[in-house]
């Protein structure tokens, strides 16, 4: 059985903004021929896939090591049994494949060319506790009237707020710069930057939930650039508006065992529940690995693993990079800990409740979703049961956070949110206790690698890799990803990938150069700093 219809358009397959950045492929040959090189891939997750599948397509010789049992890092899915003796999916948890993530999309392409997996989800509502509620459905989705739509309809953004704001200091927000951001604002935090440019304080949790609390962060310290980033990305720099799309299918099935197969269709090896222990440089240019107990010669190594992954390979591989890089990835650092918690109720939530909801002001927190609404095998559980599948999310939370405490009040905030789970009962429910995302604090940019590592051969991808692109979360680990296949593939003189991003800048010239004289008002514009921020 197929979900019902819940939003009836088709998601748009390819950048619906005129504006979007083409970044062309490096020139070179269609493929590898005789002998072509063999290529290790650690980190089985979008960064890993998205690497891993361009390699394979243009003749490498890939072997894709993953460290779980499960393959999509972050987005991976496990089969479990529950209570009432049915089959389930229990993933890493909810996520928005939002329109401008173009390379994502280019990847998901390659196993369903329609994108017929996602189905958009019509609205994107945020509820703070006191009752104020924001909706992105009727906003128009380009820029500058995004922004305006979003000030004339929203209850917590009025235009009385707007007039408040520091509009000289909040101006450059209209000329975001990726390979500018960090150098600018940096060494600011999220919650500095807002402060000073007197954001409203009733529509703080707006910009924090969207945008902050997606990093896992407390905004006290989370860098600024980071935030401003996603600003510019979602909303004023991009035509593709804050809708988003889901899968229709738990993770596994929409998407790895797919492209997994893909993979080995085109010559792959694939290789779950092996570690990538130790890299090696050898003297003939390539890398010994070691995984799964095997010690093994590739000529080029991707290393596409979560931030403790790549700490602990870089620590145990003493030989691997110089010494300021191995010590930059040493301070690299996770976000607190995070929970998501899927229950599986007796009854329905009330049929209007939305497919996610942004919740603040309710304890920690931070999103509800309703499974059944749009994942198909919620919602085949949900029609033989007349239950339904709830998933809450709590993110940034303290370390010394006890577990079960933490489910409990996490459930009593569902009661708050939709007071009709309190008569439900709780057929079975499972925890995600994680800590694996990336921090992204104040003044750390500087550490954090890029693509290339200064090892010839050697790459670095994933959501944790500074691109110096319009890109954040899926879609950076996506396009990192074809950024490290890219660089390897023009060592070979073969042909890369090309890349679609946001504009990297203000939409139009009229924006850019208003941008330029508040930068001009606030001295922000010297010799020393960029043009941009
Ligand atoms: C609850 C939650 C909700 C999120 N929601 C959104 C959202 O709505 N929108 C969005 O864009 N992003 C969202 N994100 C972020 C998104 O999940 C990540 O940006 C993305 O999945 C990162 O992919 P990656 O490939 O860089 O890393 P990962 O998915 O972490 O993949 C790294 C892989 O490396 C493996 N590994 C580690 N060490 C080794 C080793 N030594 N050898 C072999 N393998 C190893 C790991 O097991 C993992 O599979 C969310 C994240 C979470 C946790």
């Amino acid at each position: 059985m197929r979900v019902p219809p819940y939003g009836s358009r088709r998601v748009p397959v390819g950048p619906r903004d005129r504006r979007a950045r083409f970044l062309p492929p490096p020139p070179g040959r269609a493929r590898l021929t005789d002998d072509p090189p063999a290529v290790a891939v650690a980190g089985g997750g979008i960064a890993g896939f998205a690497a891993a599948t361009v390699l394979a397509e243009r003749g490498a010789r890939v072997t894709l090591l993953e460290r779980e049992t499960s393959l999509g890092g972050r987005l991976a899915g496990r089969p479990v049994r529950l209570a009432d003796g049915s089959r389930a999916t229990m993933s890493r948890g909810f996520h928005a494949f939002f329109r401008q993530y173009y390379n994502l999309r280019a990847l998901l392409r390659r196993v369903d060319p329609g994108l017929g997996m996602l189905r958009p989800l019509p609205d994107y509502p945020l509820r703070h506790s006191s009752g104020l509620c924001d909706s992105f459905r009727r906003v128009p989705r380009t820029p500058p009237w995004s922004a305006a739509g979003f000030v004339a309809l929203s209850p917590s953004f009025g235009a009385r707020d707007l007039l408040r704001m520091d509009p000289v200091a909040a101006l450059p927000l209209l000329d975001v710069s990726a390979a500018h951001i960090h150098r600018a604002l940096d060494d600011t935090s999220a919650h500095d930057f807002l402060g000073s440019i007197r954001f409203p304080r009733a529509a703080r949790h707006l910009a924090f939930e969207v945008f902050s609390r997606s990093f896992f962060a407390d905004p006290r310290e989370l860098s600024a650039a980071e935030m401003v980033l996603m600003f510019h990305i979602y909303f004023l720099g991009s035509s593709e508006g804050l809708l988003f799309d889901v899968p229709d299918e738990p993770f596994p099935a929409a998407l790895w065992d797919p492209l997994a197969g893909r993979l080995e269709a085109l010559g792959a090896r694939v290789e779950t529940g092996t570690p990538a222990e130790r890299v090696e440089p050898l003297p003939d240019g390539g890398f010994g690995v070691v995984a799964g107990g095997a010690d093994r010669r590739f000529d080029a190594v991707v290393l596409a693993l979560d931030t403790d992954g790549l700490r602990g390979l870089v620590a145990r591989s003493p030989r691997l990079g110089d010494t300021a890089w191995r010590e930059r990835v040493g301070r690299l650092r996770t976000a607190p800990p995070f929970l998501v918690s899927r229950l599986w109720l007796d009854r329905p939530v009330r049929p209007e409740r939305p497919g996610f909801l942004g919740t603040s002001g309710y304890g920690s927190l931070d999103n509800v979703s309703v499974l059944d609404r749009w994942e198909g095998e919620a919602a085949r559980w949900a029609a033989r049961s007349g239950g339904s599948v709830v998933e809450l999310h709590a993110y940034a939370l303290p370390e010394d956070t006890e577990p079960s405490a933490e489910q409990e009040l996490l459930l009593g905030q569902l009661h708050r949110v939709y007071p009709e789970t309190r008569a439900a009962r709780v057929l079975d429910a499972r925890h995600e206790w994680r800590a694996d995302c990336p921090a992204f604090p104040v003044g750390g940019h500087p550490d954090r690698p890029t693509v290339r590592t200064g090892v010839p051969g050697l790459v670095v991808a994933g959501d944790l890799v500074a691109t110096g692109l319009p890109v954040a979360l899926m879609e950076r680990a996506a396009t990192s990803g074809f950024a490290a296949a890219n660089v390897l593939l023009h060592r070979w003189g073969v042909r890369g990938e090309p890349l679609f991003t946001v504009p990297d800048g203000g939409r139009s010239r009229a924006l850019r150069a208003l941008a330029r004289w508040g930068r001009g008002r606030t001295g922000k514009e010297s010799t020393t700093a960029p043009a941009r921020i």
